[in-house]
């Protein structure tokens, strides 16, 4: 592995939990030079892309050529994790921003995503989980959708896994302010 991170905060939460703006506001707080955020899903478009000969930039916005081949990215995403479940987490992790000495994954989804950074990057990981009520979230724009919410990319978290710190963001900015700070106070830089 080429990248060796001092520290590796790998985030997970619900749909509308706030996994993004708690992800800026950390990356605000320990200075961007310093720390990268990266997405697990992102990559997934650009190798998908790369493998089919097809144009990046119309698969991220939202034209019919995105709903063209969406169905066939998932089941490709399926097919790719499958026969490695660590792809996309090297993927999302050999970009140029992983020589920055903190990393934080703000979308972990699934159960692999965990154990990916447990195992590679185990005395340095911090696992958080972000709380946010169904309400909150709704007020956030989450609409439960079946086949997203009631998937595995969605519970694959919900439990089983001993979270380092919980965040919780239900809109109470002193509780937010505290739980972040306990973040940091786990982080050895
Ligand atoms: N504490 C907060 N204060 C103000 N706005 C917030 C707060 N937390 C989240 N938001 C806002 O709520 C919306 C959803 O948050 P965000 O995109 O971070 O959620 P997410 O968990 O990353 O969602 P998804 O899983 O759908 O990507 C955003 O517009 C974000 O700015």
């Amino acid at each position: 592995m080429a990248a060796s991170p001092k520290a590796v905060v790998v985030i997970s939460g619900k749909r509308k939990s706030g996994k993004d703006y708690i992800s800026e506001q950390l990356r605000n707080k320990l200075g961007p030079d310093k720390c990268a955020v990266l997405h697990l899903s992102g990559p997934l478009k650009k190798q998908y892309a790369k493998e089919h000969d097809l144009d990046f930039e119309k698969l991220l916005d939202a034209t019919a050529y995105k709903e063209t081949y969406r169905a066939d990215m998932i089941r490709w995403g399926e097919e790719k994790r499958n026969q490695d479940p660590a792809f996309f987490c090297r993927l999302a992790t050999s970009g140029e921003d992983s020589g920055k000495d903190v990393w934080i994954i703000c979308d972990a989804r699934r159960l692999s995503d965990v154990e990916y950074f447990q195992k590679n990057y185990n005395k340095v990981t911090t696992l958080v989980r972000v709380q946010a009520d169904t309400d909150t979230r709704k007020q956030r724009g989450f609409v439960f959708t079946q086949g997203v919410d009631d998937a595995e990319s969605e519970c694959g978290l919900d439990s089983g896994v001993d979270w380092d710190v919980i965040i919780n963001n239900n809109g109470d900015q002193k509780q937010l302010e505290d739980d972040i700070h306990k973040l940091l106070e786990h982080i050895h830089l």
